[in-house]
């Protein structure tokens, strides 16, 4: 099962709860790359870590699907589970949350049990509540309130990393102000233009702090200018840029790739 890069299309942070967690208003969409998370019958709950960002997960002694896995377990059940790990660890796209929360679907699968609550399953991370609908979906409070978005127009997107992974608790330690305004809606039924648009309207709150911690973060932007709209997601380093087509991005993609062969760089669909 695809377990899909997580893109904060926006992301405004408006205010800080008592326990130091950051209230959120984002809209969030996912691409048609990720991880991919096989599960096999078995006695007992076992973790293999394969593919080319395996690396990033190496000191990782509790990894997220794991900690899924145990949090689905109420009858001793076991299973064989193979995370292929694509996406750069720590960059803003999810990775771990997507992990978790396809862990916990593919889970509900085999052992025939029902899905957690939103509520039950954001201790494990902010971004698994909205990572289990794996829609467009407006995120609030933490990260537990998750409301579908529905008609958003077609689009594609190209994801850009610097290779620098970034510490979320240190971006919003870096944010200067804590309460900031909310979206002022969402749009349905919009075309891409006006999307585009109103998505420019909009803000990322962590971009800032996050360049300021990690100015490579500007020269992804300076790459992105190409694309018809350009933010960066979550807490970065890693950016989108949003085109029409996905011809468009994988032209987009090959030449941001081919003057920065370091960079990690990926077209993808966005998923309706
Ligand atoms: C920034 C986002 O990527 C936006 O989608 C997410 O909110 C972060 O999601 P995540 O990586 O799953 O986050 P978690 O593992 O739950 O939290 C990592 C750290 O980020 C900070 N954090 C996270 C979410 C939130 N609503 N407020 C916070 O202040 C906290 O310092 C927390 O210790
Ligand atoms: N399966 C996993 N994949 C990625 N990171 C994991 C996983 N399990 C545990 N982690 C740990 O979780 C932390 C966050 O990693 P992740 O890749 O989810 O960050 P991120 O892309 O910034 O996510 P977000 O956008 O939700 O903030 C890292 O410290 C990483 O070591």
């Amino acid at each position: 099962m695809l377990a899909p890069a997580k893109i904060n299309l926006s992301l405004h942070v408006t205010g800080k709860r008592s326990d130091g967690y950051h209230l959120l208003d984002s809209l969030v969409v996912f691409a048609d790359v990720g991880d991919q998370i096989d599960v096999q019958p078995a006695d007992n709950i076992s973790l293999r870590i394969a593919g080319p960002e395996a690396g990033g997960l190496e000191a990782e002694a509790d990894n997220l699907v794991l900690r899924a896995a145990r949090l689905m377990q109420n009858k001793g059940q076991g299973a064989a589970i193979t995370l292929t790990k694509n996406l750069p660890v720590s960059s803003g796209i999810g990775g771990g949350s997507s992990d978790a929360a396809t862990t916990i679907s593919a889970l509900a699968g085999l052992w025939e049990c029902s899905l957690p609550r939103p509520e039950d399953v954001v201790g494990l991370g902010a971004d698994v509540p909205v990572c289990l609908a794996q829609r467009p979906a407006r995120m609030t409070g933490i990260g537990e309130g998750v409301e579908p978005v529905a008609d958003l127009p077609d689009m594609a997107v190209v994801l850009v990393n610097p290779r620098v992974s970034v510490s979320t608790p240190a971006v919003f330690a870096a944010l200067e102000r804590r309460e900031n305004s909310a979206m002022d809606y969402v749009p349905s039924g919009m075309g891409y233009s006006a999307f585009c648009e109103w998505l420019a309207a909009q803000r990322n709150d962590l971009e800032a702090p996050a360049c300021s911690l990690v100015p490579e973060i500007n020269d992804v932007l300076a790459a992105l200018e190409g694309a018809d709209f350009a933010r960066m997601s979550g807490s970065g380093a890693t950016c989108f840029g949003l085109f029409e087509t996905l011809e468009q991005a994988s032209a987009a993609a090959q030449s941001i790739s081919a003057a920065k062969p370091d960079w990690w760089v990926k077209a993808a669909r966005v998923l309706p």
